[in-house]
């Protein structure tokens, strides 16, 4: 299995409760290696240009409203399968539907207010990182 990259991204309802450190550590023992990172508050603008593929779905102004609430933390993790471990391990989108031990599980608070957002796959974990991080901030 080849090493991937996948763009991650702590959401403000974790950040406010500083749960950074926590979640990190979760990445960390699954063997995702944090290899860029940095807190940033979005505008509406800018939550909006990252959710648009979800902009006729009926929580698309709840979303961007939430994700542009706080500041978020902006990382990409590396690993075997990342894309796939990375998912594994922030567990359903619903915290109801988590399961134990996955980060929505232990933090989330409810389906938007679910802790995490993580690629979904090779190509939108290209897009994601280049909309948040420049060549020079990714360490080959
Ligand atoms: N029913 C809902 N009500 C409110 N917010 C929702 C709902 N469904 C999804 N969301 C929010 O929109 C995000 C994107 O939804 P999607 O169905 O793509 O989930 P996901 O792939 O698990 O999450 P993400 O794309 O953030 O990794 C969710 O993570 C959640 O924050």
């Amino acid at each position: 299995m080849a090493i991937e990259r996948t763009l991650s991204i702590i959401k403000p309802d974790a950040t406010r409760r500083n749960l950074t450190g926590k979640i990190n550590a979760k990445f960390e023992d699954a063997g995702l290696r944090i290899v860029a990172q940095k807190r940033i508050h979005l505008s509406p603008a800018q939550a909006g240009k990252f959710y648009e593929v979800h902009k006729d779905r009926p929580f698309y102004g709840e979303l961007v409203e939430f994700m542009a609430s706080e500041p978020v933390v902006v990382q990409v993790l590396e690993g075997e399968n990342a894309i796939a471990k990375n998912r594994e391990v922030m567990g359903a989108t619903n915290p109801a539907n988590a399961d134990a031990g996955t980060i929505r599980k232990e933090f989330a608070l409810s389906v938007g207010e679910n802790s995490v957002h993580g690629s979904d796959a090779p190509e939108t974990a290209k897009e994601e990182i280049a909309f948040f991080f420049s060549g020079l901030e990714l360490v080959g």
